[in-house]
């Protein structure tokens, strides 16, 4: 079909953002906390139905309210959404125009289910083409159809044909006509849903799906179905082509990989799923504020995924976002994450317009269709000529109006800057954790394959385990090369923020209207100071989080001792801890208790329901000090565990002192963050501790070890001011370098220096000095990175002889 676009007049319309809540599962059971209100508004209620501490003094509610075009709660279909949503869009297919349906949401939100559907509840895959070939038979024109669809899946960065059996990898290519195409893709033609289902069912067994421990079917692909309609008119007066593709997307979840406790390859596809939708997010991000002020960079090359979804997020696309989502209590954050980028894509405007073009197209036609466009344009000419005489015959007005509208926009630039610096600092962050993570499964390896070796030189353990180093160092060398790439575009954004605040100054500086830039300087100043409080709150709500996930893991602990209700009282009481609600959910719990398929011999605990909390007695000293274990010693005697107050909330493995009669029994997998320890023998944990110096770092990997906290941005906020404090100076003893040897540096450190680091980064503003006092002292030249004596290590000899009512307290003992 020749590819002359008619000038057809283009609408801008924007991107339609339906809300859809699945229903609870059997197996998350408990509280709903999604509310749908006039099929609107979505409310999300706070998951604490007892506030905690922090929130009552603060009086803060984690309720959240979004509006969206339409919202769908727990009860409605598939049909009910299309019906509502989608089915309007789908006929325009058949006109000529473009539609994209894609459906986003974290992993087990319900994307799979709302867009392929079951047998019962057709997903919107087939409820379209069910309209498209129903339009098709009752058109009442001459006109000649025909519909052809093609399947693809991007996994790993990878493309694959869905339709064919054994897909090679496919390349995408960007065609000036077309836009985005994947060569080599199979474009079958196809006469009814029937045969489009068959297709569809065909492919979606062929996607790469995982048992995570989210969903036992979780896509770890990204799949796009596209149903092209082509219409050719029959009339010998015309030979006008129409044709309408439809895209129909089933994103992999959003989650965090570490999330899905996953490891492995499964650890891989969520690194790349992450970096997918990573990149979706900032197009989505930029796309948003494109709408705001008319110029943005948007990151569509950032990934497969963004450049395929490029026409249906801005161009020629009527587009509608499926945001899905949990009314778990477990998926708050998941959820409010999906409500808030679902928020940001209603800002997005694309143009749509009718694909139209002739066969045989005549050289006349081009003539004409010139000719009209050079008209076009020297009208547009003489427009621009008269606005500008207009504003010559009014300097001053003119002076103002540009004023107002360059500081306007100087200011929205500026507040956009730092909402990037925010997305690529997270995007930065989460690399960065998974490759500490890697980092740490490459030692365990090396060291499991030179056990390995000494029983057999060459075997097929030594192959295997050989052959995951490589995967695993495949994993590290990508990881690296995107966090530069992040490291690149943050030292762009940190170049902007300067240029911009140059211009600032220097319009303040040398305009007349010195009070007015001043105010407006100032007030955009304070609508940063704003965004950052905002941020702060998030990463606040995230330590809360955290909290209650190690109090859940201690009980998991406690309780997989054996101990009964009056030896743990007996216990907490001799730390000077008060048990809550014991007898409402501890012996819920003890009663609930039962074998972990994973743990081997002894008991562990699977905690049904929110543990009791631990609340700090009257004289209960502020420091207190956690540590996490690896899941195989949780049977065993636990180890020394070390806390630390709300405030500060950054957790460290300081000690672990494993009785005299502990071992590990063969062929335990210690961890749950995809790093294994491989066919450990028969060995003392003390034995083990010490050889194992990255893995007694790694339990200060929290946000990867399934018994710890994970270690937000938060924490490195805190531990920006704890450092800052003085008092808290007090505990970093310089001593920590003794115990940190070069390995430990390298996982300890890392950890702590990269996070801290990021910290001080991610909470520079870009108008205040507290960034630059930290960084003359404490950071890094290039990355940011404190020295290790500012690190707040503490020795672990010193934390069992300290009194338990000084500032430094002793740490309960859990054993
Ligand atoms: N509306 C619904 N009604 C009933 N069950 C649902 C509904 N939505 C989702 N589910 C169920 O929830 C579970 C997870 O759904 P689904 O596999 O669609 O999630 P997903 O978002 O595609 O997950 P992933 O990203 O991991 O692939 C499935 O068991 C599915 O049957």
């Amino acid at each position: 079909m020749p590819s002359i676009r008619a000038p057809a007049a283009r609408k801008a319309t924007t991107l339609s953002v339906a809300v859809k809540c699945r229903p609870l599962t059997d197996r998350e059971g408990g509280r709903d906390i999604v509310r749908v209100n006039n099929d609107k508004e979505v409310v999300i209620l706070d998951p604490d139905l007892s506030k905690d501490y922090l929130d009552r003094i603060q009086n803060r509610s984690k309720e959240r309210r979004y509006a969206f075009d339409y919202a769908f709660g727990p009860k409605s279909t598939n049909l009910g959404v299309y019906e509502k949503s989608i089915q309007s869009t789908i006929a325009g297919v058949i006109q000529g125009l473009n539609a994209t349906v894609f459906a986003y949401g974290s992993t087990g939100s319900g994307k799979t289910y709302t867009m392929v559907g079951t047998k019962n509840d057709p997903g919107l895959m087939v409820l379209s083409l069910n309209t498209i070939f129903n339009r098709i038979k009752n058109d009442k024109s001459s006109d000649v159809f025909q519909v052809t669809c093609s399947y693809l899946e991007v996994y790993n960065e990878v493309i694959y044909d869905l339709l064919e059996k054994s897909s090679g990898h496919l390349e995408l290519r960007e065609d000036p006509e077309q836009g985005i195409v994947v060569p080599g893709l199979r474009c079958i033609k196809v006469n009814s849903a029937d045969k489009i289902l068959e297709l569809l069912n065909l492919g979606n067994s062929r996607r790469k799906t995982e048992s995570t421990e989210v969903n036992e079917t979780s896509s770890r692909s990204h799949a796009v179905l596209e149903i092209t309609v082509t219409r050719k008119q029959r009339d010998k007066y015309s030979n006008q082509v129409i044709r309408g593709k439809l895209a129909l997307v089933d994103l992999a979840g959003s989650e965090r990989a570490c999330e899905t406790n996953s490891g492995g390859q499964k650890l891989r596809d969520g690194a790349n799923i992450n970096r997918s939708l990573l990149a979706l997010a900032n197009c989505i991000n930029a796309l948003g504020k494109q709408q705001k002020k008319g110029l943005a960079y948007v990151p569509y090359r950032n990934s497969k995924l963004t450049r395929i979804l490029k026409d249906g997020l801005s161009g020629n696309s009527q587009t509608i976002m499926i945001a899905t989502i949990s009314p778990a209590v477990s998926q708050y954050h998941h959820t409010v994450n999906t409500l808030k980028y679902a928020d940001r894509a209603k800002e997005i405007k694309t143009h749509i317009q009718k694909n139209i073009g002739t066969i045989n197209t005549h050289v006349s036609d081009y003539q004409r269709m010139i000719d009209s466009l050079q008209i076009e344009v020297s009208q547009l000419r003489k427009e621009l000529a008269d606005k500008e005489t207009q504003l010559i015959a009014k300097p001053s007005e003119k002076a103002s109006d540009d004023e107002l509208s360059w500081l306007d926009t100087l200011s929205h630039e500026t507040s956009e800057n730092v909402q990037e610096r925010i997305n690529l600092q997270k995007a930065l962050f989460e690399i960065e954790e998974m490759n500490i993570s890697n980092h740490n499964e490459l030692q365990n390896l090396d060291d499991a394959i030179a056990k390995q070796q000494a029983v057999e030189k060459d075997g097929a353990v030594v192959r295997a385990l050989r052959a995951r180093r490589q995967v695993i160092l495949d994993n590290i060398r990508d990881n690296d090369e995107l966090s530069n790439n992040y490291l690149k575009e943050i030292e762009a954004n940190e170049k902007r923020r300067c240029e911009l605040q140059a211009m600032i100054d220097e319009a303040i500086s040398n305009n007349g209207n010195k009070t007015y830039l001043r105010v407006l300087s100032q007030y955009r100043l304070l609508g940063i100071a704003n965004t950052e409080l905002q941020l702060e709150i998030a990463m606040r709500d995230q330590i809360i989080h955290n909290q209650r996930e190690t109090q859940k893991n201690l009980w998991s602990l406690l309780l997989s001792l054996g101990l009964d209700e009056k030896q743990i009282t007996d216990l907490a009481l001799k730390q000077g801890i008060t048990i809550e609600d014991w007898t409402m959910t501890a012996q819920i719990q003890l009663s609930d208790r039962r074998q972990s398929p994973n743990t081997g011999s002894g008991t562990y605990t699977t905690l049904s329901s929110s543990p009791p909390t631990f609340q700090l007695g009257a004289n209960v000293p502020l420091e207190q000090y956690f540590c996490s274990v690896p899941s195989s010693l949780r049977n065993r005697r636990p180890p020394l565990i070390h806390c630390r107050d709300e405030d500060h909330s950054s957790y460290y493995l300081h000690d672990y002192s494993p009785s005299e009669n502990m071992t590990l029994s063969e062929g335990e997998s210690c961890f749950k963050d995809g790093t294994s320890l491989h066919e450990v023998p028969n060995r003392h944990p003390l034995e083990f501790c010490s050889s194992y110096a990255p893995t007694r770092n790694q339990f200060s990997s929290c946000s990867e070890s399934g018994m710890s906290v994970t270690p937000s941005l938060v924490d490195l906020r805190q531990q920006q001011m704890d450092v800052q404090s003085s008092s808290i100076r007090q505990q970093i003893r310089p001593s920590c370098h003794a115990e940190i040897s070069n390995t430990d540096y390298f996982h300890h450190g890392t950890t702590m220096v990269h996070r801290v680091s990021r910290q001080g980064r991610f909470h520079s503003s870009p108008f205040t000095q507290n960034f630059a006092s930290l960084n003359s002292n404490h950071l890094h030249p290039k990355l940011g990175q404190f020295n290790l004596q500012d690190m707040q290590v503490l020795p672990s000899c010193d934390t069992t002889s300290l009194s338990s009512n000084s500032r430094e307290a002793r740490p309960p003992r859990f054993s």
